[in-house]
């Protein structure tokens, strides 16, 4: 390992660890931070946004930044297996020939990562760096670089150790699940999913000369598999999801992918890319950029459910892959709209009553399907739109209730709906009294089990029973009309 390619960062007791400058780059640019001039560790950044009363915007950065480093500190680990590869097989780097090992561009995107490095990162001792979040005025605006700390010794050790043992854990695991031939992979993929071509470039935030290489130029994703050139390295591969998880928000769409994300054949994008619906013009690169590598055989998800009620969404997802697997998580729309009232009042107290909002006006009588959370619960109106662009066997509908109730008989359908051998079961799961949710058991050699977060199973504040009845009647034919299409009565009225 080129110890001198690694830049590491500090967020508190469960977050420290060592990463690849481009790793880190990668972190800050998907959580769109912009860099600016003044650094703060996370737990300083804490108390100053505690001081500032931004503690909901300070969690919610905070439980994001944490999604997404959960990612990127498997990318570092496949980085430091690539630089050890290099280490051994210097030959691999003057190949021109994918086949051979390498793709030819990875010696440049060496240097790259190595200049970045060194421009970041050069004046620290490597075991005094670390990432640094940036802060101006009341917001938190970016991350990036390294900066001296002191007394780190003891946690870069640990950090060290950790990552060394989840290093040789991968290794064989892969291995002893064959997934990690020796052998060269193939250039062409003959698997059941819709399959681009890749280029190995970092997102162009940080690179923006990316696009112009003659990698970037191979992209062609109108293309069917067979016509296009996939090139593919020992890695694995940036591909465009082959499944999305379209929505709907609040029904359970973060358990869902979490779920998933145990299963060894998925890999998932932790934070939401919005791209199809608030991106669309950073362009399919920019897309395929954020998401995670994919060995053959394993599938890429991502997750943002703002796309269902997204009417651009539907076509654009199309025009990437018309194959997309769409994943609809769905929940009774009073209980959901209660739900996004619930989140919405967390970050803004002063919210007029959720009767008031839920009423066309004071008379009490007519819903006001205008209202947001009104709006995203008339389920069979959206999924007209979808239908108009994907066929009805590319959706799966899952129950958000069965989700919580019965997670791995959901999961179950879902694994199968995917193509995906039976992993995630029953053993994985247990219901936690504390949270009222299903929680994901403690993985082996782990210190605790894994629940969603604060900001999920907050408690609902309670709504006078006629605004509910009044709201169900208002459902009604809606729901009627989404059984219909989606073949399953879900049980809501
Ligand atoms: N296992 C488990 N743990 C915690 N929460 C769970 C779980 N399964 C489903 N849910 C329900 O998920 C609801 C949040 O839905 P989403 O993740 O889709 O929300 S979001 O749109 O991404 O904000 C969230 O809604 P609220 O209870 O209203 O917070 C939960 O009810």
């Amino acid at each position: 390992m080129d110890d001198m390619s690694y830049c590491s960062f500090s967020g508190g007791e469960e977050y420290t660890h060592h990463f690849h400058p481009g790793v880190l780059w990668k972190v800050c640019s998907a959580l769109q931070f912009i860099p600016n001039n003044a650094g703060l560790y996370i737990d300083e950044l804490k108390t100053k946004m505690q001081e500032m009363h931004l503690r909901k915007e300070m969690e919610e950065r905070i439980s994001k930044f944490k999604e997404v480093m959960k990612e990127a500190v498997d990318e570092n680990l496949r980085l430091k297996y690539e630089l050890n590869f290099l280490k051994k097989n210097p030959s691999k780097q003057q190949t021109q020939d994918p086949q051979e090992g390498l793709a030819p561009h990875y010696p440049q995107q060496m240097r790259r990562r190595n200049q970045l490095f060194k421009e970041h990162c050069g004046h620290w001792r490597k075991e005094n760096a670390v990432l640094v979040l940036w802060f101006r005025e009341n917001q938190l605006m970016g991350c990036s670089g390294c900066r001296g700390r002191f007394n780190s010794g003891k946690v870069l050790s640990k950090a060290s150790l950790s990552l060394t043992m989840l290093l040789i854990f991968s290794y064989c695991f892969y291995c002893l699940s064959g997934l990690c031939n020796s052998a060269p992979r193939t250039l062409y993929r003959t698997d059941n999913f819709m399959d681009y071509d890749f280029t190995d470039e970092l997102s162009p935030r940080v690179f923006p000369d990316a696009h112009n290489s003659s990698d970037a130029q191979q992209v062609d994703v109108g293309r069917s598999p067979s016509s296009s050139l996939p090139v593919s390295n020992t890695f694995g591969a940036k591909r465009f999801p082959q499944a999305i998880i379209i929505g709907v928000k609040k029904g359970g769409t973060r358990a869902l992918l979490e779920f998933l994300r145990i299963h060894p054949d998925v890999r998932a994008v932790g934070a939401e890319p919005h791209f199809f619906d608030r991106f669309y013009d950073k362009g399919l690169d920019w897309y395929r950029n954020l998401m995670p590598r994919t060995l053959d055989g394993q599938i890429t998800m991502e997750k943002t459910p703002s796309y269902f009620v997204t009417k651009e969404a539907a076509a654009r997802i199309c025009s990437m892959n018309c194959q997309t697997k769409l994943i609809v998580v769905v929940r009774d729309p009073v209980t959901r709209a209660i739900s996004d009232y619930t989140q919405t009042l967390t970050k803004s107290p002063g919210l007029p009553s959720f009767q008031s909002l839920a009423y066309k006006n004071s008379s009490g009588e007519e819903i006001d399907d205008t209202w947001s959370a009104v709006r995203i619960g008339l389920y069979a109106k959206h999924m007209d739109n979808w239908l108009r662009h994907f066929p009805r066997n590319l959706f799966l509908f899952v129950s958000g209730e069965r989700l919580v109730s019965d997670p791995a008989g959901e999961m179950g359908r879902v694994q199968d709906f995917l193509g995906l051998k039976r992993v995630v079961s029953d053993k994985h799961f247990y219901f936690n009294e504390t949270k009222g949710f299903p929680c994901l058991k403690k993985p082996e050699g782990s210190s605790r089990p894994r629940c969603l977060g604060k900001s999920k199973g907050r408690t609902h504040p309670e709504i006078p029973t006629e605004v509910l009845q009044r709201l169900r009647q208002f459902y009604r034919p809606y729901n009627k009309l989404f059984y219909q299409m989606s073949g399953q009565n879900f049980g809501w009225d």
